[in-house]
């Protein structure tokens, strides 16, 4: 079935990449995301909840979703890359068309799961990490999360961009130490990267989307 979906929505198109920014909270990940969408720095407070936008550069669209870092909202991480693409799917006119003529599965139970697995299939799915490069002693804490949520078996394709933000303050830690001190190099399942950036400035935020969409254009 899920071969039958993927032929029905290539038919459609597929332009849209889901990305998911998490971090500890102050991480900048509200910044990173406006610094995408409009080139500047916005004033931020803190996240309850999420924030989503539509980020377009070189004529490929990413719905951007940046969830709140704040250790009361992290456990709802993963209801965002576990649930969106079914929720997404059921709220886009596509799969209403589909429904109208008459190719959808009998099943509510079936076209949910069907759904979920062609959204994986068939879209790239990238979660960036945003790491407070000052914040040495909420590194573990940081490390935590990211097996945690790496374990998810709904993130076993993804793609995983860690940006090392905040490079502007003096004695912030290198991405290489961040990498080492993460153990990156342990993540076999998922593609990964690091990029340095600030996301005051946006040095270095292009170069990490850059790798996001080196990763696609390799599917
Ligand atoms: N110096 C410096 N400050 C930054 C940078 N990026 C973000 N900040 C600041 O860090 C603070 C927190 O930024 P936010 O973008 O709100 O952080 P967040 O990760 O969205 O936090 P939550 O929503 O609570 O999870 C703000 O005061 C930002 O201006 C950076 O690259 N350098
Ligand atoms: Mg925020």
């Amino acid at each position: 079935m899920g071969l039958l979906f993927s032929k029905i929505w290539s038919l459609f198109g597929n332009e849209e990449h889901k990305i998911v920014i998490v971090g500890l909270d102050n991480a900048g990940k509200t910044t990173i995301l406006y610094q995408f969408l409009m080139n500047e720095v916005v004033h931020t407070s803190p996240t309850i909840g999420s924030n989503v936008e539509e980020v377009v550069w070189r004529n490929i669209h990413f719905i951007m979703w940046d969830l709140g870092g704040q250790q009361s909202l992290r456990a709802a991480w993963s209801t965002y890359y576990t649930n969106t693409e079914a929720s997404k799917a059921l709220s886009n006119p596509k799969f209403f068309i589909i429904e109208a003529v008459g190719l959808l599965v009998a099943s509510y139970a079936s076209f949910i799961h069907d759904i979920v697995e062609l959204g994986l299939d068939v879209f790239m799915y990238f979660v960036i990490v945003v790491v407070d490069s000052t914040d040495r002693e909420r590194l573990s804490v940081i490390r935590e999360e990211l097996y945690k949520m790496l374990a998810h078996e709904e993130l076993s394709k993804a793609g995983v961009l860690v940006y090392a933000n905040k490079q502007d303050v003096k004695g912030s830690m290198s991405a290489s130490e961040i990498s080492k001190e993460l153990d990156l190099t342990s993540i076999k399942q998922q593609q990964w990267h690091i990029q340095s950036c600030c996301a005051l400035t946006g040095e270095g935020l292009y170069q990490g989307l850059e790798w996001i969409v080196s990763r696609l254009k390799k599917k």
